[in-house]
């Protein structure tokens, strides 16, 4: 038996090619009519980009080096204003890095717009497509091996605009509101490096399989449990939390809540890893600060929360009808289950307005 045989059956025996779904690819070719080619193709880039991202990670110290970033970009960022925790970490630069030059070369997006840049980037004035990415969600926890995950969404470039200075187009394709995407998805780099996308109907997850370097279509149309049993929240905040708040959680873990069961804790820290367990186990997870970033984080996740028949808010309203009004906009954000995300809604007071700025 070859080598290659037994790679692929040890594969088969997990159930990942297996299954029947293909790769992402073939996926993407099966359903051409709706997609297009050019979607099609900007995602082989993304997935390009993301397996490089995903060894990056997986080497972090190594791979920070080489690019020569570690101390000297972190105090360039100081000086730019960034402090504490808001200091971008060398593989956020890295990883920003090597999305905006795979776009870039591809030369049919017109803007890309990341977390890690002040302003969005104007590419080119034909490319079709906007694209809006937190490239490394969580890097914070990287020394310690902890998940980490890149967050992306894709708008079409907006038409009728094309005659304004770069800057200003550039910021109003980037501003445009969720209900507009395009399509959206995570890369988990965990155990699994797992691609999650939506193209508007439907969720599903690929898996990445080393050995062929393609994603796999793992997790078809998911559908998130109408009902969790977990909630995701950083509380030790809990005495910051407004009353509403405090007595959702109180409810819940109790076992008093609409659904009568003691519910449990989990909070990696690191928004792609807990939105992943609420999409796969359903439940709650949620920032409820103004932290996050709507067009990074919250428009993306809540597209595919809503995809796989989830919900997603910021405590008032639904997230993907919220007008933006600046670039770098935070808010509360909610996601998950639609009978739990219901019931949370229903306690009204659970947007946290005490924002003290946390060291940790
Ligand atoms: O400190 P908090 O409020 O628990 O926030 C944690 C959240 O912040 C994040 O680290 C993102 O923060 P950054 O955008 O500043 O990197 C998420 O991964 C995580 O869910």
């Amino acid at each position: 038996m070859t080598s290659t045989k037994i790679r692929c059956s040890s594969l088969d025996s997990v159930g990942i090619t297996s299954g029947g779904g293909g790769t992402l690819t073939e996926f993407m070719a099966r359903g051409r009519a709706s997609f297009g080619d050019d979607l099609t193709i900007l995602f082989a880039h993304l997935q390009q980009a993301c397996k490089r991202i995903s060894s990056v990670v997986a080497s972090p110290s190594i791979a920070a080096d080489l690019a020569g970033l570690t101390s000297s970009s972190a105090a360039a960022a100081a000086a730019g204003g960034s402090t504490g925790r808001d200091v971008p970490k060398p593989l956020d630069l890295v990883s920003n890095d090597i999305i905006l030059s795979s776009l870039k070369n591809w030369g049919k997006v017109a803007v890309v717009a990341s977390e890690e840049d002040d302003a969005p980037v104007w590419m080119t004035d034909d490319g079709p497509f906007v694209v809006v990415t937190d490239p490394l969600d969580g890097s914070r926890n990287i020394d310690a091996s902890i998940p980490t995950g890149t967050i992306f969404g894709v708008y079409n470039r907006l038409v009728g605009i094309d005659h304004l200075p770069a800057e200003e187009k550039a910021l109003l394709n980037s501003l445009q509101t969720g209900t507009r995407l395009v399509a959206a998805g995570y890369v988990l780099y965990s155990s699994a490096t797992i691609l999650c996308a939506s193209f508007g109907s439907g969720t599903h997850a690929f898996t990445l399989d080393r050995s062929t370097g393609e994603f796999f279509l793992t997790h078809p149309d998911i559908k998130i449990p109408s009902r969790g049993q977990i909630y995701s929240v950083n509380d030790a905040r809990y005495f910051d939390w407004p009353e509403g708040l405090r007595r959702y959680i109180d409810t819940v873990r109790q076992g008093k809540g609409r659904f009568p069961k003691k519910y449990s804790a989990r909070y990696i820290c690191s928004l792609v890893a807990d939105f992943h367990r609420t999409l796969i186990y359903g439940g709650v997870v949620m920032n409820p600060r103004g932290h996050l970033r709507l067009v990074y984080e919250a428009n993306p996740l809540s597209f595919l929360v809503e995809q796989a028949g989830g919900k997603g808010s910021d405590g008032k309203c639904r997230i993907l009808s919220i007008q933006l009004v600046e670039l770098h906009q935070r808010l509360p954000l909610l996601l998950g289950s639609l009978e739990d995300m219901e019931e949370l809604e229903s306690y009204e007071d659970i947007q946290q307005k005490i924002n003290p700025g946390y060291d940790v």
